[in-house]
């Protein structure tokens, strides 16, 4: 997961490929508690990890329910069978809605029947999110629901530590028209109370978003209870009804997560070689009502195609038409729609779409404020957006996306980096994906392809011990780009030269045909960078590498020319989305010229002899001041006179002599250079 201030996406030219999609938040999040309240145990597979779930799997375990992580990958529940093991708790659900509501629901009645007395509470945005019409159904049962901050909404203690008699003679009624989660946390709580007689659901007003509904029909019926449905307007739970474990179930992908990859499909370009977009996890025969996103994208043209558990989507009509469309039935994923609209022949209407309102944030605020910075005409009504996409490419604009901790609005607008006018696009706080789908962005760079151009690289190149690699590697982690090391290669080609007793001092490398060998060691040598580490023909020579003495031996191999061509191309493919900081010698001058930014890094040379004494002693190795600075002379001499790729600036690098500089200082400074080069708006 990018866990970044923001993630800049490069404009993307093409796609293709094949997505696995994590499991339904939905269905994890149900069929979690439907485990806890059943007798016996649940293996549950695919389960979504993500913020909500693990929100959910606290709280679980909190209230005593036992939960084992196998190690298939399975989660394994303990379930209470409707007992209460623990009396008194304070949950935080942060903002996880499908947690909120059924964790209410299912705690007022549980604390009613046995005593006991609950605390539940989320984020600032979860206590702006309404609860009343629950609370007030909850009431109607006899439970005892009290509103510690405003009344209408979380945070709510439920119980009052004594049992009290729940009243389940007349009907309970739940109005449907604000979110249908009330009612699924009424429902999946109910069969709880259902010991003697049936309990009847009233629903008043339209009920909203009923795929969510028949979801949680579906799963409570592989749990053993059978609601009976009257039209949408009355649920019966029968008497007797009791919650037993499945013994194993599966979780499947989640169709509104399917939703981007189907728009990606839809609005890229196939990438040579592949045949459009596979999702696996997901398919024709999902339970989810947002696979019913796949006729939208359809109606805008895409050309789509599948099995019970598989997608298959290439680009069809272009551009996509746009549509007109009552989105009730897809609330989430017809956020998607509102970007594939960008990329339509005209003005694209989303209507019924109230409940965006009250989701993680108002979407259809969010939705036509990010659209308009992108350069849409957007009109909103309390319950449609109407999006009128950019009239040309010169329309389009490079926009930061402020993401108003929504998982949907950032996952949406990364599609925008297809823009015609091949402009980058900015998420602000991607890490918010992490609620529903925390490594969105990887898969999403998996499938995506764009010509290394314009694939940002910064360079910092400058000589030894001057803070090239400590500061790439901050560079990188503060953008989430990759990191290429280049000294690294130098320094594994010194010692695969060792290993394969080639000798590399003035005298060898003289000798006829030496520096043929070392080039062709240097392109046939085994090389793995997993994290922090550095495998050489799979032996971990991390620790080795970084010596002297095996910096002094990159030194020297270095100055061959075939060594250097051998390893251009390795040092070409680190050019991955969505950027690369590249540290060395010849980044801006030779391996990348092109680069958007490039760092000349210096300080006094009697600096960085302290720095790298300091550096070699904290990790264990012996050294002498004066011999480091006596050597890193001798190297810096060696780096900048060899005749191929010396150590220099390049013509367009800017200067920094960080030797009265901090680490973060030279970061700053830096971020500043680099906020300058890109296209994003300052702020
Ligand atoms: N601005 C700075 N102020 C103080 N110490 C620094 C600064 N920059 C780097 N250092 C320290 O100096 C040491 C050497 O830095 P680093 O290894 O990043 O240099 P380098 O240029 O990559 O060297 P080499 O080219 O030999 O790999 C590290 O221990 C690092 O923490
Ligand atoms: N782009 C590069 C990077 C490094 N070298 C040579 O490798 C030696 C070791 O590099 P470190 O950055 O890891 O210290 C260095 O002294 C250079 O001779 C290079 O030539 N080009």
């Amino acid at each position: 997961m990018y866990s970044t201030d923001h993630l800049d996406i490069p404009p993307l030219a093409s796609a293709g490929g094949t997505v696995q999609l994590p499991g339904s938040k939905s269905i994890s999040n149900r069929v979690l508690l439907l485990a806890a309240l059943s007798t016996g145990h649940t293996d549950i597979t695919d389960l979504l990890d993500s913020d909500d779930t693990q929100v959910m799997l606290q709280a679980l375990a909190t209230l005593g329910c036992q939960v084992e992580h196998r190690s298939n990958g399975e989660v394994r529940v303990h379930g209470l069978g409707g007992t209460l093991p623990v009396k008194t708790a304070a949950l935080f659900l942060g903002n996880a809605g499908t947690a909120m509501r059924p964790l209410t629901a299912a705690l007022a009645v549980l604390a009613s029947q046995h005593g006991g007395q609950f605390d539940l509470s989320g984020v600032a945005r979860m206590h702006e999110r309404p609860i009343g019409d629950l609370v007030d159904a909850l009431r109607q049962l006899g439970c005892s629901v009290t509103y510690t901050l405003n009344d209408g909404y979380p945070p709510l203690r439920l119980g009052t530590g004594e049992p009290t008699e729940l009243t389940i003679d007349a009907p309970i009624q739940i109005r449907g028209d604000v979110s249908s989660q009330f009612l699924t946390a009424l429902l999946l709580t109910l069969p709880l109370a259902a010991r003697t007689r049936d309990i009847h659901i009233d629903v008043a007003g339209e009920l909203i978003s009923r795929p969510y509904i028949e979801i949680t029909l579906n799963l409570m019926q592989r749990f053993g209870v059978d609601v009976k449905r009257d039209e949408w307007k009355r649920f019966t739970i029968p008497a007797g009804s009791q919650y037993r474990s499945p013994g194993r179930i599966p979780v499947e992908g989640d169709a509104s997560s399917a939703s981007y990859f189907i728009a990606l499909g839809a609005i890229a370009p196939c990438s040579p070689g592949c045949d459009g977009i596979s999702i696996k996890g997901v398919g024709l025969a999902s339970i989810q009502g947002d696979i019913r996103f796949i006729e939208a994208a359809r109606l805008m043209g895409a050309d789509l195609s599948g099995d019970a558990s598989t997608l298959h989507i290439r680009r069809g009509a272009w551009p996509l038409k746009a549509i007109d469309l009552d989105c009730n039935h897809i609330p989430d994923a017809a956020m998607t729609l509102a970007v594939m609209a960008l990329y339509a022949d005209g003005p694209s209407t989303l209507r019924n779409i109230a409940s965006w309102r009250v989701k993680e944030t108002d979407r259809i605020v969010a939705m036509a404020t990010e659209c308009r910075k992108l350069g849409a005409l957007v009109e909103e009504g309390p319950d449609f957006i109407r999006i009128t996409p950019p009239a040309s490419a010169e329309a389009w604009s490079a926009a930061s996306i402020h993401t108003y901790d929504d998982h949907r609005v950032a996952m949406c607008f990364s599609l925008a980096a297809f823009n015609p006018a091949g402009l980058p696009v900015r998420i602000e706080d991607p890490k918010c994906v992490g609620k529903t789908f925390p490594d969105y962005f990887e898969t999403l760079f998996e499938v995506c392809q764009t010509p290394p151009a314009n694939i940002p690289v910064i360079c910092i190149d400058g000589p030894t011990a001057s803070g090239k690699g400590t500061l790439a590697a901050a560079l990188a982690h503060r953008l989430g780009y990759h990191l290429l090391d280049s000294g690294a290669l130098y320094r594994l080609v010194g010692l695969a030269a060792e290993r394969a007793g080639l000798a590399t001092d003035e005298t060898a490398l003289k000798a006829e045909n030496q520096a043929d060998r070392l080039g062709e060691l240097a392109s046939s040598m085994q090389v793995r960078f997993t994290g922090d580490h550095i495998l050489l023909n799979e032996e971990d020579v991390t620790e080795l590498l970084r010596s002297e003495s095996a910096g002094m031996a990159a030194s020297r191999v270095s100055a061959v020319p075939q060594v250097r061509s051998a390893l251009l191309g390795l040092q070409h493919d680190f050019r991955q989305l969505p950027g690369l900081v590249a540290d060395g010698r010849d980044m801006g001058t030779v391996v990348f010229p092109d680069a958007a930014l490039k760092v000349f890094l210096t300080a006094s040379a009697s600096q960085r002899a302290q720095r790298r004494h300091k550096q070699l002693i904290s990790k264990g190795f012996a050294a002498n001041i004066d011999d480091l600075l006596a050597d890193l002379i001798r190297r810096d001499e060696r780096d900048s006179s060899r005749s191929h790729a010396p150590l220099r600036p390049a013509e367009d690098a800017l200067q920094l002599d960080n030797s009265g500089l901090s680490i973060e200082q030279s970061i700053d400074q830096m971020l500043i250079w680099w906020q300058d080069k890109t296209a994003f708006p300052k702020v």
